[in-house]
């Protein structure tokens, strides 16, 4: 496939929007177990490095084990064919009011020092004719978050997705979530989590829908207002 049938395929997400992961232009050029091979080589270097004794039997596996772990699992969200179906539906019950999909896991991992981020997404959002299945929303959630990531850019992912699926303006996601940068290293605050909010459409120019969301995910901090 050509880079511009890639680009038409996938659209701006991958290639310079201001929602984008930062990608280079040749990111799919090498094959998921090319990829792989090439990281547990590099892995294996980086233990070496450190000291370990790679003929150990507890260690000899480690750097196919994490090569297959980034690839596979935690930063599968990297390639576009992971993208879940984003299935709508026509709001045949004529439902109006707001939908809100609380607490879905997210387990990410920051861009900055590769550590995990652990938390919690709130997605609300208000057809405007077409609906989406439920589990949807935790998918994408899933997708965004397999990347490095900083928690900015994958509340507004989120958010950008819903909306191009949903053909609306009005959603909402809120994440609340640990750093273990920060948690366990650095300035090792085990207590504090960062909460990030990106409202779209009547989410941010109407207060009184606002407040409902906070209202139905329980967040009561001072931004509630
Ligand atoms: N804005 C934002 N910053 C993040 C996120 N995850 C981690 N960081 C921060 O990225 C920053 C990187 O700062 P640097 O000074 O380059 O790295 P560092 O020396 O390891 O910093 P310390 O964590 O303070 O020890 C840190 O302040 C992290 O807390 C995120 O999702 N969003
Ligand atoms: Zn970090």
């Amino acid at each position: 496939m050509s880079d511009q049938d890639l680009h038409d395929e996938i659209g701006d997400e991958h290639f310079g929007s201001h929602h984008d992961t930062p990608m280079r232009d040749d990111a799919f050029d090498m094959s998921n177990d090319e990829k792989i091979a090439k990281i547990e080589g590099e892995f294996r270097n980086i233990m070496e490095t450190l000291g370990l004794d790679l003929t150990d039997d507890s260690l000899k596996g480690t750097p196919k084990r994490v090569a297959k772990m980034f690839v596979n699992e935690i930063f599968g969200g990297l390639h576009p064919d992971r993208k879940p179906k984003m299935s709508t539906f026509e709001n045949k019950y004529k439902y109006n009011q707001m939908l809100v999909e609380k607490d879905i896991t997210v387990y990410s991992t920051c861009e900055h020092h590769f550590l995990p981020i652990v938390g919690k997404a709130h997605i609300g959002y208000i057809s405007n004719g077409k609906v989406i299945g439920l589990s949807k929303m935790n998918r994408i959630v899933d997708y965004f978050a397999k990347r490095p990531q900083v928690q900015e850019r994958l509340t507004m992912q989120i958010v950008k997705a819903m909306q191009d699926a949903l053909g609306t303006e009005d959603v909402a996601c809120v994440i609340d979530a640990k750093h273990l940068c920060v948690n366990s290293r650095g300035i090792r605050d085990i207590d504090s989590s960062t909460v990030t909010a990106e409202l779209g459409g009547i989410f941010k120019t109407d207060p009184t829908t606002r407040r409902e969301f906070l209202h139905y995910i329980g967040v009561h901090t001072k931004f509630n207002v």
